[in-house]
């Protein structure tokens, strides 16, 4: 079992919160997932576009240092990734989310679990329902799962799922490494966070369902949060601008995909370690009436027992220092105050 399992065990999500809504079987939106109009259709910036960064430009550390720093968000070319393993990983979440809710359920989230089907884990704080469907995997939980689902033919999940996590870790690594060096941090804090973390296997894999909603214009696909880890890679192969940023005395802007790019963000745990200078983005997600939506996060993190606090040399630390698995804990009974419960 992996640790970043373990962090969240202590923190029960009940199965109302956790089973989603048979999609197919309705023909409108109940009021379960009626969110207030106020809450649906903010205004939305879609002129303005977050940094695009060619991974392969020698100037690459400086812009996305300035890009996160800026942003907390950036999207990457020539990352190495080929469009046929992101393109294989979406074939075979569309083909899990297309089972009938009778196989999905076979493999729900536990209460207590981390791994599984089931609705997003900051279902709990609000009080509508999100149009949304996941199924996370961490280190080796798909084998199971895939396994109850195809008992005869469970491999062509497994294995595309195996090449996936082994890219995005190659490619998290990279992009950690080149915004510690970006911090004013030691030789020895660069070297032993990006080993560490290398080295911990607590990446996750959240697959995400956005079914066709009869209306858009009152519900929601995720509701506004941070990620929680050190940084995600995001994988959006459609060309609709369903992800949001909200962005500092602008608002909440529209992050239109770029073809064959992946959006990185900076999550809680990259905010503390850099002492605020990378801020944790918040988004959202909205639903579509003709498109059913999927998107793929990797949550690239250290061991949750490692313990993360500011590195720089030359501020004063405005966070404390706190293990990993603390952190998930405060997050999860906290959700956007988590940050300020460690603020110093
Ligand atoms: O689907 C997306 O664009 C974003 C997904 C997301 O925010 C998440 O999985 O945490
Ligand atoms: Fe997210």
């Amino acid at each position: 079992m992996s640790n970043l399992s373990e962090a969240y065990r202590d923190t029960p999500v009940h199965l109302h919160h956790i089973i989603p809504l048979d999609f197919h079987a309705v023909d409108s939106v109940p009021e379960s997932h009626e969110w207030p109009h106020s809450d649906v259709l903010r205004p939305v910036i879609d002129e303005i576009s977050i940094p695009l960064v060619d991974l392969k430009d020698p100037n690459a550390q400086k812009l996305i240092g300035h890009a996160s720093e800026d942003w907390g968000i950036f999207q990457v070319t020539n990352h190495g990734v080929p469009l046929g393993v992101l393109m294989d990983v979406e074939f075979e979440a569309r083909r899990l989310f297309s089972l009938p809710v009778k196989e999905k359920l076979k493999v729900l989230r536990s209460p207590e679990g981390a791994t599984g089907y089931g609705a997003a884990r900051i279902s709990p704080f609000f009080s509508k329902f999100m149009w949304h469907e996941g199924f996370t995997i961490i280190g080796s939980s798909s084998v199971d799962h895939a396994k109850q689902l195809w008992p005869h033919d469970y491999e062509s999940f497994t294995d595309v799922i195996d090449v996936y996590q082994k890219k995005m870790k190659e490619l998290a690594h990279q992009i950690l490494l080149l915004l510690l060096k970006s911090l004013e941090i030691s030789e020895e804090d660069i070297t032993s966070w990006a080993a560490s973390t290398h080295d911990s296997n607590n990446g996750a894999l959240q697959l995400n369902s956005y079914p066709c909603c009869p209306n858009p214009s009152r519900a929601i696909g995720l509701a506004p949060h941070t990620d929680s880890l050190l940084l995600t890679i995001l994988s959006q192969t459609h060309d609709s601008s369903a992800l949001q940023i909200f962005r500092d005395g602008v608002g909440w802007i529209a992050v239109a995909p770029v073809r064959d790019a992946l959006v990185v963000n900076v999550g809680d745990l990259l905010h503390i370690l850099s002492n605020g200078r990378f801020p944790s983005v918040y988004h959202q997600v909205i639903v579509s009436e003709k498109e059913h939506r999927i998107s793929v996060a990797y949550f690239y993190g250290p061991r949750t027992d490692a313990q993360v606090a500011p590195l720089s040399r030359i501020e004063v630390p405005i966070y404390r220092s706190l293990s990993v698995k603390e952190f998930i804990g405060i997050k999860a009974k906290h959700l956007d105050k988590a940050l300020s419960f460690v603020r110093i």
